[in-house]
């Protein structure tokens, strides 16, 4: 095993972590992610509950991060307006929009009936 290849394999991971975060969605979602754990905490929840929440946060997170990547490559290989281009980027956004109320339903069906 080529341990550095692997180590310089996962500094190009943590790069592309550190980039995707300068994405203003991204912010959103991480701002989004810290407000609910917050929530978590003042609320106190079961750890079944806490894996829920870890899952869709990862997932919203990680959907935003494959989407911004498909908007990189489309705009590399079509920077000029194509109707597959704008398929490409609105159904990779509509994949997050998915995720992301996945995740506020999941949140509402987890918080409200604590709250209420
Ligand atoms: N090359 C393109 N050809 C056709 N439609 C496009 C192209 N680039 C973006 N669009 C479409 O234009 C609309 C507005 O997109 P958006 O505001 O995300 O701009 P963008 O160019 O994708 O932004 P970004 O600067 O993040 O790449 C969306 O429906 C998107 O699919």
């Amino acid at each position: 095993m080529d341990v550095h290849k692997l180590v310089k394999s996962f500094g190009y991971a943590f790069y592309g972590i550190w980039t995707a975060m300068n994405e203003q969605n991204m912010r959103i979602h991480i701002i989004s992610a810290f407000i609910v754990m917050i929530a978590g905490l003042l609320t106190g929840l079961t750890k079944m509950e806490w894996v829920m929440i870890i899952l869709v946060i990862t997932l919203v997170i990680g959907a935003e991060m494959i989407n911004t990547a498909i908007e990189s490559v489309v705009n590399l290989a079509s920077p000029e307006i194509h109707p597959l281009a704008k398929q490409a980027k609105d159904i990779a956004a509509g994949a997050v929009l998915v995720f992301a109320l996945a995740s506020v339903i999941i949140g509402l069906l987890i918080f409200l009936p604590k709250w209420f």
